[in-house]
C-alpha cells in the first residue's frame, strides 16, 4: 500500500468524505492550532492509533509543511490503512487558506 500527496484545495471533500485528519506537529503547535476535529499523533499514541482505527477510513496526515507527513503517510499505509493521504503545504498552508478551519486546544 502507498500514499497520495494531496494539495488543500483537494483536501476538503476527502474531509467532508468522513476522513480522518492526523497531525504529526509536536504537542505545543498543535495545541496552539490545528486543523479542525485533527487528532494529534505523537510516537506515544501512534501504536495504539494504529491497533484502534478504522483501516479503511481516509486519513490525511498534516505536518508544518508537508514534508514530514509523507513519511507519515507511507508508515500508516504499511500499517494496513487503505486510504492515506499527505497534505501538501501542511498547517502553514491550510491555516493560511482556511483560519476559521482551524482550531486551538488538544
Ligand atoms: O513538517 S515539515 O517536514 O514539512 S517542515
Amino acid at each position: 500500500m502507498t500514499y497520495t500527496c494531496i494539495d488543500i484545495s483537494d483536501a476538503l471533500p476527502i474531509i467532508e468524505n468522513n476522513a480522518a485528519i492526523v497531525d504529526i506537529r509536536d504537542l505545543v503547535s498543535f495545541q496552539t492550532s490545528h486543523m479542525a476535529n485533527a487528532i494529534s499523533l505523537t510516537n506515544d499514541n501512534v501504536q495504539n492509533f494504529i491497533d484502534s482505527a478504522e483501516k479503511s477510513q481516509p486519513i490525511i496526515v498534516c505536518c508544518y509543511h508537508g514534508n514530514s507527513s509523507k513519511g507519515a503517510a507511507e508508515y500508516l499505509a504499511t500499517q494496513g490503512f487503505k486510504e492515506v493521504y499527505s497534505l501538501n503545504g501542511g498547517f502553514s498552508q491550510w491555516s493560511a487558506m482556511f483560519p476559521e478551519q482551524c482550531e486551538t486546544g488538544q
